[in-house]
């Protein structure tokens, strides 16, 4: 018999962030201040990292793998404007059957790294008139729909080692962050502050449950983000909360209606899978998965942008 102390670590307990922590700091030139967490197709904005050493999520200690198209799976961890600065090429998400504390396992551990803000950037769908594709929302508050239901990374014994039992969501997005987000956003981002519907995926909105979240308050639609900002909040990070806006939510469900097109799309993909069966096997998911595609394809343009945002943010955000 030879004792199995792996199995005493929880994958989404304190000392699991705390092991990859130890992981990540055994091999760090320099410790990060702020973590950076890319959304959907915002991998670019590691661009303007200087002197990156790169981690993927394999080779970190209980960091889940990402499954998400558009989410490389890799850490970089180097400098921003002269800032220390780790970038998360992908995040994790509830509908990729991952717990809530899983999804906040990487902002704990950056939290035990010693930085002291986190900016969450996501890709998201827009739930008002005049919130267009390309436009930023700077995060000024969140409704967490899975969080209000139960599904938070908060949930369960609470390790004081974090923070507080109950802790306070008022105020989550750091005030003096978002003005200065606001302050230095490229004028085409067109940035405004708004509120960030979290839900849980993985099927886009329905035009009905779009008409809700409207009701509700939220100027914009995501499936990620809350956790992470809930689990930052409860260890003492500040957060800014940027999302960039990458379609109209449910307008996919208008290119239903336009059947023919979209049928005609379909059956060609078919056709041409059926020709080619393996080569071509990728064209048929991206068919398939032609909503995500919009969504990487508009995040992807904006991402020079939201950079050159955070090049001008990262040396402001060095210094509490
Ligand atoms: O929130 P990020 O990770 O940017 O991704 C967004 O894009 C995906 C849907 O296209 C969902 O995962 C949604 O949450
Ligand atoms: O319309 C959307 N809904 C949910 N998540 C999203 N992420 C990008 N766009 C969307």
């Amino acid at each position: 018999w030879e004792a199995r102390t792996d199995l005493w670590v929880l994958p989404h307990s304190y000392e699991a962030c705390a092991e990859a922590a130890a992981w990540l700091r055994a091999r760090l030139k320099q410790a990060p201040v702020v973590g950076l967490v890319c959304g959907s197709g915002l991998g670019a904005l590691a661009q303007e990292l200087q002197q990156p050493q790169s981690f993927d999520y394999g080779d970190i200690p209980h960091f889940p793998r990402s499954t998400v198209q558009g989410h490389a799976g890799r850490l970089l961890v180097g400098t921003l404007g002269g800032c220390p600065c780790a970038v998360m090429q992908g995040r994790f998400h509830l509908y990729e059957g991952y717990s809530p504390a899983q999804v906040a396992l990487p902002v704990r551990t950056l939290a035990l790294l010693g930085a002291h803000t986190v900016v969450l950037t996501n890709a998201a769908g827009s739930l008002r008139e005049g919130l267009d594709p390309g436009d930023l929302l700077v995060i000024r508050d969140h409704i967490d729909l899975p969080g209000l239901a139960g599904r938070s990374p908060l949930v369960g014994a609470n390790d004081s080692r974090f923070g507080p039992r109950f802790p306070v969501m008022a105020g989550a997005y750091d005030p003096a962050l978002r003005r200065l987000a606001l302050a230095l956003a490229p004028p085409p981002l067109r940035a405004r502050a708004g509120v960030y519907c979290g839900v849980g995926g993985p099927s886009y909105e329905t035009p009905a449950e779009c008409a809700l979240l409207r009701m509700l308050g939220g100027d914009a639609v995501g499936m990620s983000t809350v956790a992470e900002a809930a689990a930052a909040r409860h260890c003492g990070l500040r957060v800014l909360g940027l999302s960039l806006i990458t379609n109209a939510a449910a307008s996919h469900e208008e290119e239903e209606e336009e059947g023919p097109e979209h049928a005609k799309d379909m059956e060609h993909a078919k056709e041409h899978a059926k020709e080619h069966a393996k080569e071509h096997a990728k064209d048929t998911e991206h068919a398939k998965d032609k909503a995500h595609q919009e969504v990487l394809d508009a995040a992807q343009a904006g991402a020079r942008l939201l950079a050159q945002l955070l090049l001008a943010l990262a040396p402001r955000l060095q210094h509490v």
